[in-house]
């Protein structure tokens, strides 16, 4: 088989790391996203450490560190509140704040692939937020981590019951353990 890309290397010796000598609340190896159609342009909300990064929000600035010092690509700078990686663009604000900034800031139409694994009570609002900001288009598809644990009920009520949304359960464990856990994988419809 050929050689791992060093990203692969990288996703590789921290699941080894998470799994023989300290938890992370990284999404893991085992839930992985590996399920979801190829997207082109996609917000991760919550970086952590970068494990799942591609365009990705992330308010506290010990992980965007992290996210820094393990991307290999060259930095470009963009304005000082982000840093463009080829194809990373990393801002240091809440979700909140910035989803409404998204158009502007980084001229983004809508979004094919949006990744939750941020602040559990705000993976709701900032759905909301999302959909009236004209963000999500007709297919996009919102990936959320830890609908069971740490669990975000009011999120998994509302992409189940909403008619906008066709939803589906992916039944996993929370990252390097054998608790019950799962990626909700829920397609806007429009
Ligand atoms: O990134 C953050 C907040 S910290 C990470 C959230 N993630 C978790 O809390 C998280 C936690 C656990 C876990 C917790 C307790 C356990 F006993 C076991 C597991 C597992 C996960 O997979 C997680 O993802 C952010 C907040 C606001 C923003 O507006 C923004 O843009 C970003
Ligand atoms: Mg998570």
């Amino acid at each position: 088989v050929g050689e791992r890309r060093p990203s692969q290397r990288v996703i590789q010796a921290i699941d080894q790391f998470c799994r023989q000598k300290e938890w992370a609340m990284n999404v893991g190896d085992e839930k992985g996203m590996h399920h979801v159609v190829n997207p082109a342009t996609v917000l991760e909300l919550g970086t952590y450490c970068g494990y799942s990064t591609l365009i990705t929000l992330e308010f506290n600035p010990h992980y965007a560190q992290l996210l820094y010092e393990s991307t290999e690509s060259e930095r470009v700078h963009k304005p000082k509140r982000c840093d463009v990686f080829f194809q990373v663009q990393l801002v240091e604000e809440a979700s909140g704040d910035w989803i409404p900034k998204m158009r502007t800031e980084f001229g983004v139409e809508t979004f094919d692939l949006v990744f939750l694994d941020h602040w559990k009570d705000r993976y709701l609002p900032d759905t909301k937020l999302l959909e009236d900001c004209g963000l999500l288009r007709k297919g996009s598809v919102l990936l959320a981590d830890n609908v069971i644990f740490p669990g975000t009920p009011e999120y998994l009520e509302y992409v189940r019951s909403s008619p906008q949304y066709e939803s589906q359960y992916f039944q996993s464990h929370l990252e390097y353990t054998k608790v019950e856990d799962g990626l909700e994988k829920s397609v806007y419809l429009d």
